[in-house]
């Protein structure tokens, strides 16, 4: 069995990796952190683990997680900056669900994050841990970056045809709806109930700090630099997240290839994946299909008028935007079958 901690066992997903990871049949939950609630049991504060998980909360110290195999830090920036040197150091493996190791560029994430990268000499050896992209270098890592939700649900859109250089590298437009819990549990203005119903809004238009982790995994799928424009948006869900994309197809490879066989394309590039679902010609995927689940679900479309590619992408923030792709991750380091643990289906209605 797997020995797990979790640093950070009180926020939207750190329970979400509890719920999937106590359903998990090779994993043992060992340690779950949180300052505020040190010594409450866990199933005192989430009833829906109760019968499911025993532990109590304790203090988030190297040496309190001395006996786990895998650390997940489902904590705010600059958390597992300060921790994970200490917990690697113990020959425990880091699965960081933060923007911590995302960036290659130290200087690019003091810019976007607004203070001090605490780990620099850890950045060499963190992998993003977009599975799609990344599996071998996954099989053998000692830290992984999760990917964080926006840059989850565009990259999987854009990577077949950037990789097959279909689509122009700049002009590129990125409009993504996000659901509350994306905000985090924390109490905030913008995230309460009568703020954030029946209401719709677009935020950080100029520059969200997903632009620089989303424009480095493009870039790399491409093989030159990538620029695009992505709005994101709050709408009044709780999870899920859904992108419309707008490419400029290089005419004449578009032309060629025509409406199947971007299709084709999509379906080809995704055929071994088990949690990217190519929808049929003409679908358009809906959050709720992935609500729970660790899919992305994916319709590609040309608009008839302006002959734009428009790829449409839906993920739960909270599963294939976070902890369940967290919970991927391990599985691929820790030689299990990639969906062990994650044959959760959406949730309809
Ligand atoms: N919500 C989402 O959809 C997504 C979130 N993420 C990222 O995952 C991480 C966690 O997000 P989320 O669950 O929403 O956050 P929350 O704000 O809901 O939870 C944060 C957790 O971290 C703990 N924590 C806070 N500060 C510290 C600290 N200094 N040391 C140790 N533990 C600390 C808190 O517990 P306590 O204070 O009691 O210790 C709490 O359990 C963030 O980096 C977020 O950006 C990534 C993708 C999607
Ligand atoms: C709706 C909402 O507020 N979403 C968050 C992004 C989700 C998140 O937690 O970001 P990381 O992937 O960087 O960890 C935001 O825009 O800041």
């Amino acid at each position: 069995m797997i020995k797990v901690g979790i640093v950070g066992g009180t926020g939207y997903t750190g329970v979400e990796l509890l719920r999937l990871l106590s359903q998990h049949p090779e994993v043992e939950l060992t340690v779950i952190t949180s300052r505020s609630e040190k010594g409450i049991p866990v199933a005192q504060m989430f009833p829906n683990l109760r019968g499911h998980v025993d532990l109590c909360f304790s203090e988030p110290s190297a040496e309190n997680l001395a006996p786990c195999d895998v650390v997940f830090f489902a904590t705010p920036h600059g958390v597992a900056h300060a921790l994970a040197q200490q917990v690697l150091d113990q020959g425990i493996k880091v699965i960081d669900l933060s923007a911590d190791f995302r960036l290659e560029d130290a200087d690019e994430w003091e810019q976007w994050y607004n203070q001090p990268h605490g780990a620099k000499s850890l950045l060499p050896e963190a992998v993003y841990g977009l599975p799609e992209v990344n599996r071998e270098q996954i099989k053998q890592a000692r830290l992984i970056a999760v990917p964080g939700c926006y840059p989850t649900s565009v990259q999987l859109a854009l990577l077949p045809l950037l990789e097959q250089g279909l689509i122009e590298t700049s002009g590129i437009i990125a409009d993504c709806k996000s659901g509350v819990s994306g905000a985090g549990r924390q109490a905030k203005m913008g995230a309460l109930f009568c703020e954030a119903g029946e209401s719709m809004m677009a935020y950080a238009v100029s520059g969200h700090r997903h632009l620089p982790e989303i424009r480095q995994g493009l870039t790399r799928a491409a093989g030159s630099q990538v620029n695009l424009t992505f709005v994101p948006h709050l709408t009044p869900m709780i999870r899920g997240i859904h992108s419309t994309i707008y490419a400029p197809g290089k005419t004449a490879k578009i032309e060629a290839l025509g409406v199947d066989g971007l299709q084709a394309l999509f379906e080809q590039r995704y055929a071994d994946e088990p949690f990217v679902d190519v929808m049929p010609a003409g679908s358009h995927p809906e959050t709720r299909s992935v609500k729970g689940s660790n899919m992305c679900r994916i319709a590609i479309h040309q608009h008839k008028d302006t002959g734009l590619i428009v790829i449409l992408s839906v993920i739960d923030n909270l599963v294939k935007g976070a902890s369940g792709q967290a919970v991927q991750n391990m599985n691929i380091v820790f030689d299990l079958p990639e969906q062990m643990g994650l044959q959760v289906v959406g949730l309809l209605p």
